[in-house]
């Protein structure tokens, strides 16, 4: 799904963050990304859905040299892979229905109402489809975030620090959403620094654990 070979990254201005990143996330496959505060977690999330692009070294995105790709193309892919944000942002003036329909209303697709109902009720937020973002509690915010990351069908879900403000109940409640999603054949990649959460979620999936430190992506320790 997503390939990169021998790959660096730098802001315009910034030093190197990272370099010599080779990774492979194929299709169905289950990785939580972690390391320090600051490390890269985010620009490497980003990079997945080629917002950035290497400085070197290559990156296919479903088979494509993303460096390649124009602008229509980069559009069709980045509908394949569906983002979760920690801090979600919200149109504050329409109701949790619409805002998770807006990816379908921003690719042109029609109004699948069935869907955003199932998608609801996934989440269980059925009884808030009527209600304003600003009354959700976070929980329900970042579950009501995870339907319209989802809505368009992605075959890559990339989440970063989902859980970052959420209890542990909560957080486990929005994990195990991913744990279906991988169960039903979709790779997901989460960035997170809680490492319970990851023990948590490798009971259940064989998911792989990388650490972003240093300039370095490698395997995780063996504390997890
Ligand atoms: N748009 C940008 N321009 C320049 N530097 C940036 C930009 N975005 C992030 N950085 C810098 O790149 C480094 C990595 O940031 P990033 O947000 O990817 O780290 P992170 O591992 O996700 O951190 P955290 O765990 O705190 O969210 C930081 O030093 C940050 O200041």
């Amino acid at each position: 799904m997503i390939e990169m070979r021998d790959v660096a990254f730098a802001y315009p201005r910034g030093g190197e963050l990272f370099k010599g990143i080779t990774l492979s996330l194929p299709r169905g496959s289950f990785h939580f990304l972690t390391g320090p505060s600051g490390a890269g977690k985010t620009t490497f999330l980003r990079l997945c859905i080629a917002d950035l692009l290497p400085t070197s070294g290559s990156m296919t995105l479903f088979g494509q040299d993303a460096a390649t790709l124009g602008r229509d193309a980069l559009a069709g892919m980045r509908r394949r892979i569906g983002v979760v944000y920690q801090d979600t942002q919200f149109l504050d003036h329409l109701p949790v229905a619409e805002n998770i329909a807006l990816p379908l209303m921003v690719a042109g697709e029609p109004m699948d109402m069935a869907a955003i109902r199932d998608l609801l009720a996934w989440v269980q937020m059925t009884q808030q489809a009527r209600a304003m973002p600003a009354s959700l509690s976070g929980g329900e915010r970042q579950r009501a975030a995870l339907a319209r990351a989802v809505i368009l069908s992605p075959d890559v879900i990339l989440a970063d620090e989902p859980t970052g403000n959420l209890d542990w109940e909560m957080s486990l409640r929005l994990l195990q959403l991913l744990i279906e999603l991988n169960r039903s054949g979709k790779t997901v990649l989460i960035a997170t620094h809680d490492l319970n959460l990851i023990r948590a979620v490798k009971q259940q999936v064989s998911a792989r654990v990388l650490r972003i430190a240093g300039g370095r992506l490698q395997a995780a320790g063996a504390e997890l």
